[in-house]
């Protein structure tokens, strides 16, 4: 039975009508290639002697090239499905080759009578010739040369040329998202982030990446040259270099086939992998590693890839998908079967197989599992045995009742529930602090606030309050729960240590508490490829920033970066970063995170700003915006409509009901039904949409009243960076247009990318 390679193409989006059509030819392709009803023809006079077109229905064909390995199957290369006219001009014109400098296997362009010559420099590019020849060319300012192009990437020279010719960024981008070849657009975006030689080939997977030291091995053995092997079967292996798996996949099986063709461009992220990607899911670390990037750079693609490598490279061992809420957590595993059917879920914690859960459900779950050892286990957090089964209650609630019961002289900063609360997770539970002695002399890196001996004296007396309340009313906040969850696991009942994960995998790691990554650190056998985290500082939305290392999480030399945007335009990603502007932001080592590098692949139009001046205004100009795209044909399950609260977004879906357009109210993470959603910007985290309008985005309505009541001063720029990272994940759910909109005045947080 022959074997099957997918193309990533464009142009290839089809109704589902002639997607089944497709499905039926190829399954009967691989099969038996000799079926007459197939049509299987070879070319007249064809570039390239592999060329055949086969009947798919009479006015479509597909294009395929055939490889006859000596050793292994026949195999087809399917080069998608045209007009019959189309497809005979392409499989004439176009020939599969591998590049003859960098070993990628590819697509090329040429007239069938010429015989396709090798790529080459041309010798009129010199460094003087160059700066003479263009000085317009983007590439050129960015001081890259054509020889660049050419010999180092093996560009075939006119296509080196086009890019130079491309004057500004844009055109550039534009450029290269228009190329039929993936590794060329990704050789092209990545001189747009200014990247060098070097590292661009690090990241096609050209040259093996220089971090073999926090990697226990290297992943990729080298490539033995076998002189004896076909063309063909050159070719064959050409097709699995990482950078040609952007573009070609194997195909293993009917299911996988229908799952490429049904997913067309939105499943992509199921099969043709970026190298950076598939090396990050793939490769083994000496121990915690951290993956960060932008929104929409493809984080939780990579972790859903890993927890599928280390499901299947180790059956038996338990592999933890975690993120901040449940509802997120109920996408990721959505996007799991989605991404395996097959793939062995586990059950419940403790066993093999990849088990999905929002953290705090993970930390529930080992609260039940300990049973009256919990209890025991509290003595060492929080210096009392308490009742192994109690209410849980949020961070914040019950301090105000503390203050006033313990009846201290605090000033009001230091009394208020957004200092306290705080000041408990970070430093007290954080340090598991049980007595006044212990807090005395507890470090208190990164709290604005400092405390004198006296103060430190009378917000000891409020947390003995707290503590005492807390007993009374039998009841833990969810960070204490997570705290002596953590105790337990380490055996602070007296019993020995236990883990309930050999590796876990970690997504929106930047909302985490202290608490939380003491139980992630608990429940996880420590040893390699034990946490992979992944985060992106500039989309803190809740909590202060945790330095990892303070929590015995080692990350240093084992933190990586993807910068290349997925989800958004590049027009949306720039006005989404410049949202950030003004920020000064921690990552998880400390350090300062930027917001240099990010490029999307793809361009749209600009983001469009909608200044109304009434209430009353801004609902008909929103409603008239969501009519305007529902009228144009786009499927009202991609608009939505991102609110400030959810007072506000039960405003909005009355004003749509008002003016004739029917949305739902979103309530959490979980997408549905096919109209408008509205949602707050909270609920969007981790989602997308096509078509995004952020509602209100005014003076005195963002940043919200009630996000800076009772917020202490020190505590107040804080607040203000979430604020931002908020407006900027809002922004980044957009996949192709963004809208924002406000009434009187724009937020003075809109104000710098306006
Ligand atoms: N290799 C890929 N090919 C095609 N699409 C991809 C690829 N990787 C990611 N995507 C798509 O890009 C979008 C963003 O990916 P993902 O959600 O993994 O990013 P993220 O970094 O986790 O984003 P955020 O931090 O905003 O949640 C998704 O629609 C995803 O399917």
């Amino acid at each position: 039975m022959p074997n099957l390679i997918m193309t990533k193409l464009k142009g290839q989006d089809h109704e589902k009508a002639v997607r089944a059509k497709i499905m039926s030819f190829l399954s009967k392709l691989t099969e038996d290639d000799t079926l007459p009803g197939l049509h299987i023809e070879p070319m007249n006079e064809p570039l390239d002697s592999r060329a055949r077109t086969g009947r798919v229905d009479i006015h479509l064909r597909a294009v395929l090239y055939c490889l006859e390995p000596l050793a292994g199957e026949r195999t087809y290369v399917y080069a998608g499905t045209w007009e019959h006219e189309e497809a005979i001009k392409r499989a004439r014109t176009r020939k599969l080759q591998i590049n003859p400098v960098n070993g990628i296997a590819e697509l090329i362009e040429a007239e069938p009578a010429v015989d396709a010559p090798a790529p080459a420099a041309p010798k009129v590019w010199t460094e003087s010739a160059q700066a003479g020849a263009a000085p317009s060319s983007f590439l050129t300012e960015k001081s890259y040369f054509v020889a660049d192009l050419t010999d180092e990437f093996g560009f075939p020279a006119d296509l080196a040329a086009e890019a130079f010719a491309a004057a500004t960024e844009d055109e550039l981008l534009a450029f290269a998202s228009d190329l039929e070849n993936e590794w060329q657009s990704g050789v092209l975006l990545g001189m747009a982030m200014n990247l060098a030689i070097s590292q661009i080939k690090e990241s096609l997977g050209i040259t093996e990446a220089d971090d073999n030291a926090v990697v226990t091995e290297p992943a990729v053995a080298d490539e033995v040259a076998e002189p004896d092997r076909t063309e063909d079967e050159r070719l064959v292996e050409a097709l699995k270099h990482p950078a040609a798996q952007m573009q070609f996949t194997f195909i293993e099986g009917e299911e996988e086939l229908q799952r490429v063709i049904d997913g067309g461009d939105f499943g992509a992220w199921r099969v043709f992998l970026h190298p950076d990607q598939r090396r990050y899911a793939t490769r083994s670390y000496k121990g915690p590693f951290r993956l960060t990037g932008g929104a929409g750079t493809g984080k939780t693609v990579v972790l859903l890839h890993r927890a599928k490598h280390l499901a299947e490279q180790h059956p038996t061992h338990r592999v933890v998908l975690t993120t901040y809420t449940r509802a997120l957590a109920d996408n990721l595993r959505r996007d799991l079967e989605r991404l395996d059917p097959d793939l062995a879920q586990a059950s419940a914690p403790g066993h093999p197989g990849v088990l999905v859960r929002g953290v705090d459900q993970l930390v529930a779950a080992v609260r039940d599992a300990a049973g009256t050892g919990f209890g025991a286990a509290a003595q060492s957090v929080l210096g009392a045995v308490v009742e192994s089964r109690g209410a849980v209650v949020a961070n914040d609630s019950g301090w105000d009742d503390a203050v006033d019961d313990a009846d201290v002289d605090l000033p009001a900063a230091l009394r208020s529930k957004s200092f306290l609360s705080v000041e408990y997770l970070q430093v007290i539970l954080a340090n598991r602090i049980v007595t006044k002695d212990d807090y005395f002399t507890v470090r208190r890196p990164g709290r604005g606030v400092a405390l004198d001996r006296a103060k430190r004296a009378q917000v000891w007396a409020v947390v003995e309050q707290y503590r005492k309340n807390a007993r009374i009313a039998n009841r833990l906040s969810f960070a204490e729960v997570a705290s002596v969850s953590a105790a337990w696991l380490e055996g602070a009942d007296g019993e020995s240590p236990r883990t309930f994960a050999d590796h876990i995998l970690i997504d929106e790691a930047q909302d985490l508490t202290p608490s939380h990554w003491r139980f992630l650190r608990a429940v996880t056998a420590s040893g390699p490829d034990d946490m992979f985290i992944a985060d992106d500082t500039h989309q803190r939305i809740y909590g202060q920033p945790v330095v990892l290392s303070r929590l015995d999480i080692a990350i240093v030399g084992r933190s990586r970066r993807l910068t290349l945007n997925y989800r958004t335009t590049e027009q949306n990603l720039r006005y989404a970063l410049g949202l950030l502007e003004g920020g000064t932001f921690i990552d998880a080592q400390g350090g300062e995170e930027g917001v240099a590098g990010y490029r999307s692949s793809r361009l749209g139009p600009e983001p469009k700003s909608l200044p109304t001046q009434s209430a009353s205004v801004q609902f008909a100009v929103l409603a008239a915006q969501v009519k305007s795209w529902l009228d144009a044909g786009v499927d009202g399950a991609t608009i939505a409509v991102l609110t400030t609260s959810n007072n506000a977004a039960k405003d909005v879906h009355d004003a749509l009901d008002h003016h004739g357009v029917a949305s739902t109210i979103l309530t959490n993470a979980k997408q549905s039904g096919d109209r408008p959603v509205i949602l707050t910007m909270h609920i969007a985290k981790g989602l997308e949409f096509s078509r995004v309008i952020l509602f209100d985005i005014s003076e005195g309505s963002f940043p919200t009243p009630w996000s800076l009541k009772g917020v202490a001063a020190e505590d107040r720029d804080d607040v203000m960076l979430r604020e931002r990272s908020l407006l900027y994940v809002a922004a980044s759910r957009a996949r192709d247009e963004l809208v924002v909109t406000w009434k009187g005045k724009p937020s003075e947080l809109l104000l710098r990318s306006e």
